[in-house]
């Protein structure tokens, strides 16, 4: 029977199959853990004195409360307060004393999860991998079965290794034809999302593939998946071709020598066969996306950068944004830029904004934070000089993690500040009360860096990284 690559990893998993009245459970193979989502579940485990079933397939890092200063003189690190150095510590203290791997701060593999978890070979394809997180999608871009879970399933997982799960739906997008050299994967998702909605994939897993996907480096695939969520989306897959083993081999989690060859070969049958059906289909034209931007307080409400603000946006996002209809945002004045987040803070999207801004200064009216998504893009792009082309442009090079993506770790912007920022949420308040988020992709957010203000997708120079 033919099957669609969800149908294959999800199969795959069945501990048992689900019926009328009750769900399947699936089997898990990697879950991921963070400071902010898993203390209640410790503390579960604790008080029905359970084990962690599986301490080897469980990963922990530190990212949404972490500072992104250095420590200070005598090496202590500085909390935005006592909450977030307790949860930090307290992570620590489950993961001793239940026996999981941890990168912790200090460690040169922590960053954010979901930069960390494919980075270092823990995220494969055909996995299950879950971890409380929404923007576990990110990892469905090695063809895992990859889902974000609540606090309460982080305890069943931990406990079990298992999750019950009703089976979602599946929904193909196709991307037909080849990106133009200016356009980003990260507008190409916010475009998807623009066309189907953030409510348009809800229950569905969707498979993205064509032209346009096989086209994308790793990094790319992953900026795509790991926005599926903002569509509603249960998870998001792209299945594992030539680039996904490239970038795998030799990682310190990817499997050696035969296992290797072994896995290769497994990995290979990871696809959807010619025929098998989703249940919706979406088809984008590659040609006609163009740089985009968001004009509102969800990410479906984007547009390329060069279009007016549309006649139906609503009236109370645009009251948050201090944007009227049919308006046009380019030349609107920026007064931060973040560019991180497990989106668009991997060593690709650093070339890219270095790229841009070599040789050039941040306006004076503006703040740029960039925020390498783990130590191990810090690292590589410190190798390549990078930190000193934003050093010398007057941007701050910060320490990894979350940051100013939702600024849980304290690195918020102002009331009324407007920030182009390359993260996935653009929600009312989530980088600062009342600051004001406008999402675009690094090249956009760099080039508004220099000019101080929004700039128009024609007046952008071409990236070679993209060409
Ligand atoms: C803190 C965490 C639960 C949350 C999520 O699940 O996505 C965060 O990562 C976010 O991006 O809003
Ligand atoms: S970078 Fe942002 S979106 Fe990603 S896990 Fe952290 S807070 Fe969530």
């Amino acid at each position: 029977m033919v099957k669609t690559l969800f149908d294959k990893v999800w199969e795959a998993h069945l501990v048992t199959q689900e019926s009328r009245d009750t769900p399947a459970i699936l089997y898990i193979d990697t879950h991921l853990i963070h400071e902010v989502t898993s203390p209640q579940a410790f503390a579960m485990l604790r008080e029905k004195k359970l084990k962690v079933r599986c301490p080897q397939k469980t990963f922990a890092t530190m990212d949404h409360s972490t500072p992104t200063s250095k420590p200070d003189s005598n090496g202590n690190y500085v909390f935005n307060g006592e909450k977030e150095k307790l949860q930090v510590e307290q992570l620590k203290k489950n993961c001793q004393e239940f026996g999981i791997s941890l990168f912790e701060l200090g460690d040169d593999r922590q960053g954010i999860v979901h930069v960390v978890g494919p980075e270092q070979g823990i995220t494969q394809p055909g996995k299950t991998i879950v971890c409380g997180d929404s923007h576990t999608s990110t990892h469905g871009a090695f063809g895992a079965l990859a889902f974000g879970i609540g606090t309460s399933e982080v305890g069943y997982t931990l406990a079990t290794q298992c999750i019950p799960q009703r089976k979602p739906k599946t929904m193909g997008i196709e991307v037909k034809g080849k990106l133009a050299p200016e356009v980003s994967a990260k507008d190409l998702i916010l475009a998807i999302i623009a066309k189907i909605g953030i409510g348009g994939a809800t229950g569905h897993v969707i498979e993205y593939y064509g032209e346009g996907i096989s086209a994308l480096d790793m990094e790319a695939r992953m900026t795509i998946c790991n926005m599926s969520i903002e569509a509603g989306a249960k998870a998001g897959m792209i299945a594992p071709d030539q680039v996904t083993f490239d970038y795998l081999a030799g990682r310190p989690y990817s499997p050696k020598g035969d296992s290797w060859d072994r896995a290769v070969t497994a990995w290979s049958n990871l696809f959807t066969d010619e025929g098998a059906k989703f249940d919706s289909y979406v088809s984008i034209n590659a040609a006609n996306v163009k740089p985009m931007i968001t004009y509102g307080t969800n990410p479906e409400m984007a547009i390329p950068i060069d279009e007016k603000i549309p006649e139906s946006a609503t009236q109370q996002a645009l009251n948050y944004m201090g944007f009227v209809k049919n308006e046009s945002l380019v030349d609107k004045n920026v007064d931060v830029v973040f560019v991180g987040s497990c989106t668009n803070s991997r060593i690709t999207d650093l070339r890219v904004v270095a790229e841009v801004l070599k040789g050039q200064r941040v306006s004076e009216k503006t703040r740029m934070l960039v925020v390498p998504g783990s130590h191990q893009v810090k690292a590589q792009a410190e190798a390549e000089n990078l930190d000193q082309v934003f050093i010398e442009a007057g941007a701050e090079w910060r320490e990894p993690g979350c940051s100013m993506c939702l600024g849980m770790n304290g690195d918020i912007i102002q009331p009324g500040q407007i920030c182009v920022s390359t993260s996935n949420r653009n929600f009312e308040g989530r980088q600062g009360k009342g600051g004001r988020t406008i999402l675009a992709s690094p090249r956009t957010a760099a080039m508004a860096a220099i000019a101080g203000k929004l700039v128009g997708a024609s007046a952008q120079p071409l990236c070679e990284e993209y060409a």
